[in-house]
Formats: C-alpha cells, structure tokens, sequence
C-alpha cells in the first residue's frame, strides 16, 4: 500500500488546524434575512409558549366534579381565541369555549362539542359515557408544554431554516445575531480555460470547475469573489493568491495543483504561506492541496472536472462547515447497497465512483456504476445519484457484493 495521506487523515489535520468560529465575525440580522445562515448565540425564550393553558378543541369548559350529580350545565358566557371570559367559572356552570381560547380560571376539562347537547332551555348536557371517562385537563394546552421561557429553543451553529425560522417567530423573536458569511475567493487556473459565452479556439475548453464550485458555494450562502480564470504564470498566480487572501476568508482554486511543467498552484501556495497537506489517497482527487495563506485558508482542487467535484463535496465542506460556524454538519450518510455488476477497482485508493442506487422488487439497495469513471468524464455525473465508496484495499468488486453507497446531498441535488 502507499503512503498517501488517507481522506480520513487529512479531514483530521484539517480540522485540527482550523480555530473555533470567531465570536467577533457576526452580525445582527431580521428572521426573514437569516434563512440558511448560521445562528451564533444560544437562543433563549423569553415566554412560554403555550403563554396560557386554552382549549385543544370548539366545546364546552367545565368543573369536573360539577358533573357529578348528572344534571345539565347552564352556559354563563364565552371563550374565543383573542377574546377570553374574563371572571372565574361559577360553580356549577359551563363557558362555551372554541379551540385556542383561554380557559377560564376554575375550569379542568374541555368536553367537544360532539359529545355534548344542548337542552331546550339552552343548558348544556353531557352523557354518561362522557362523564364516566372524563379526566382532568382533558383537551387542554397547558402553559409552556411546548417551549418554557428562559429555555434554550436554539444552539450556536445551529442552521436557520423553514423549520427553526417560524419558531423564533412564534417566541417574537424579530432580529438575531448569526456568524458572518464565509468569504470565498474562487479562481480556475488553467491557459486553456475560457469562459462561458465565448468560442473555443483549438486546445481550449470551457472552465467547469468555477461554474460547478459556485454553485456549491451558493448553497452553503457563501459570499463568492469571483477572480476567473488565471493563466499559467507563476508571477500571476502570486499576485492573485496574494490579492485574493487580503479578501477572503477562504481561497479555492482548481487545476495546476499536480507536478506539470505548467503546475504552479503548489509552488506559489508554499512560496506565500503553507501547505498542511498535499495528495491524498483518494481517486479522483489525489492531488487535492490544503494549506494557509497569510490571512486565508487555501484548498487546491484538482482540474479534473470530476476530481474538482469530489474533492470539494469531501473535502471542502467540512472545512465550510467550521469556518461558517455549522456545528451541526455531518459526514455524508452511508449506506450498503448491492452491486448489481461487476467494478473495476485497483488496490491504494479510496475510490468515490459515480453511481445510481434504487430499491429493487424484493426491498434492497441495489447500485450499478454509471457509465465510464475517468475524472475529466463529467457528463457520468448527470446520470448519477450517490457515490460508490470503495475501500482503500479493495481490488475489483464482483456483481452481487455488497458495497458502501453515499446518496448525493442537497448541495448536489
Ligand atoms: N505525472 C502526473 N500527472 C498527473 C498526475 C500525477 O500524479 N502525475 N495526476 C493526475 C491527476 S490524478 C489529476 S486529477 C490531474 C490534476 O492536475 P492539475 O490539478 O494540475 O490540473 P490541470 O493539469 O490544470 O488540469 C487537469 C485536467 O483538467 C482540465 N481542467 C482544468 N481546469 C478546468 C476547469 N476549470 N474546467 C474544466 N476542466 C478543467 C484540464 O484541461 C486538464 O485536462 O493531473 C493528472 N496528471
Ligand atoms: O485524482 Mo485524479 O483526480 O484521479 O484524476
């Protein structure tokens, strides 16, 4: 075996080197603008939600032990979401009460209206069936059953969602404070790299990488300084690198990180700062570089298209996690699925192949490669919903053993 640094290896000397998210680095934002930001102080309430014990449900509210002797209930006033019946219940009596609406001091059970009848000189009568199983605080919502005030309802390097957003809202909660977003520098290098929108003279190629890379970015609510494509000059690099670092949190580059004549990714990253890690066992993306500049966090994607992917879904997110304060990220769900045909395999490196999974007639994972697994091969990608994540030591796989699947995530999706 080699002795490539392995993926799990280098997660953790990156995470290592990383400091905890800067306390300093946030800003005060409404609910509605903090969506897909991370929240940077432990939030607290400051009520308690339910702020009343109310009714469950439209009925009627009454005295348990008034029950007792059988006989209806007359209906002394009523209870609605906003407008409560602002005395204590008098004995022997019930208040209308529809759902939401505060229950009036004295009461103990909430009987729905179906279960109830209303006697011709209006008072309220409740069978014996209802009676024998009635129980105290029947239907009611108590106080503060759903949140206490002074309760934690959200951690630091929580993610504010659809799902996290509303319940600050319903505590009244109106603005928040949330970490800073991670600013990233993002530069394809490469002389045969043209933008899009442009023709193609002989040897070029459109530039995939910073397209794909973006959008990642996107999802993750970076904010992203474009510095487009950078030729293949060492003196070039070195100034860009070095404006790029002065603005950013985090530079990304891709291509002219292996040992061409025209690589000069590495050269420049060792010459203005560090390289903490340099090639990986990991296919695609060996070449895959980790280091600092002065001021900002450097990863060297591969330029293979695919490498560049796999690289950056692997790598690059658990380093976007920390410098953006999600605490809360994990490592891509894995799965054990069938493979439905044979793989080819060669023993050293982990291998991430592009596959398709589904769910076969007898309720298994089943997953075949999708089509041809070179690392300039993107268009496999399109066809694919997860990896297919072979071990180190594994040679060839033959149709029907089991294999590890990671369906692809949101940021794919
Ligand atoms: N002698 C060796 N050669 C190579 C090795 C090696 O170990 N020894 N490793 C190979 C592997 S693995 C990879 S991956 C590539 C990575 O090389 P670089 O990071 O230096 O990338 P380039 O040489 O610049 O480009 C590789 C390939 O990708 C295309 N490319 C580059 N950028 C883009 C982009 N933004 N969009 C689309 N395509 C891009 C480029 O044209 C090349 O075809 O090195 C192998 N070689
Ligand atoms: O690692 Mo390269 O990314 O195999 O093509």
């Amino acid at each position: 075996m080699n002795n490539l640094l392995s993926l799990d290896q280098a997660l953790q000397q990156m995470l290592n080197a990383l400091p905890a998210p800067d306390a300093s680095q946030t800003e005060i934002l409404t609910l509605m603008a903090a969506q897909n930001r991370i929240c940077a102080e432990d939030i607290c309430s400051p009520i308690n939600v339910p702020g009343f014990d109310n009714s469950a449900m439209d009925g009627y509210a009454v005295r348990i032990a008034d029950l007792a002797d059988g006989q209806p209930l007359p209906i002394v006033g009523k209870s609605f979401a906003g407008t409560p019946f602002n005395a204590d219940l008098p004995a022997k009596s019930a208040v209308r009460i529809m759902t939401g609406a505060m229950i009036p001091v004295g009461c103990d059970a909430v009987i729905m209206q179906e279960q109830t009848e209303i006697d011709a000189d209006g008072k309220v009568r409740f069978n014996a069936e209802v009676k024998a199983a009635i129980k105290t605080g029947q239907n009611i919502r108590r106080v503060g059953e759903d949140v206490k005030r002074g309760e934690v309802v959200l951690q630091q390097g929580a993610k504010l969602t659809a799902l996290s957003l509303p319940l600050l809202a319903s505590l009244g909660i109106e603005q928040l404070q949330v970490f800073k977003r991670v600013k990233v520098a993002l530069i394809s290098t490469g002389d045969e790299l043209v933008s899009v929108g442009n023709s193609l003279k002989a040897g070029q190629i459109y530039d995939t990488n910073r397209f794909a890379v973006q959008l990642m970015l996107q999802k993750w609510g970076c904010e992203i300084l474009d510095y487009g494509i950078l030729p293949d000059d060492e003196a070039l690099f070195e100034q860009t690198f070095n404006q790029a670092q002065q603005q950013a949190d985090l530079v990304i580059t891709s291509g002219g990180v292996s040992v061409g004549e025209a690589d000069f990714t590495k050269t420049v990253l060792e010459k203005l700062g560090q390289i903490n890690f340099w090639k990986l066992a990991i296919k695609p993306g060996k070449p895959f570089a980790f280091g600092k500049l002065e001021n900002a966090w450097f990863c060297g994607l591969p330029g293979n298209p695919v490498s560049a992917l796999v690289t950056f879904y692997q790598l690059v997110h658990p380093l976007l996690a920390r410098l953006s304060g999600f605490s809360q990220w994990q490592k891509p769900i894995q799965l054990q699925a069938i493979s439905s045909a044979p793989l080819k395999k060669a023993v050293g490196r982990l291998d991430f192949q592009r596959g398709f999974y589904h769910v076969n007639a007898d309720g298994q994972i089943e997953v075949r490669a999708v089509g041809f697994q070179g690392s300039h091969l993107f268009s496999a990608f399109v066809a694919s919903n997860c990896f297919i994540v072979l071990e180190r030591e594994r040679g060839n796989v033959a149709s029907g053993e089991c294999v590890t699947i990671e369906p692809f995530d949101a940021t794919l999706n």
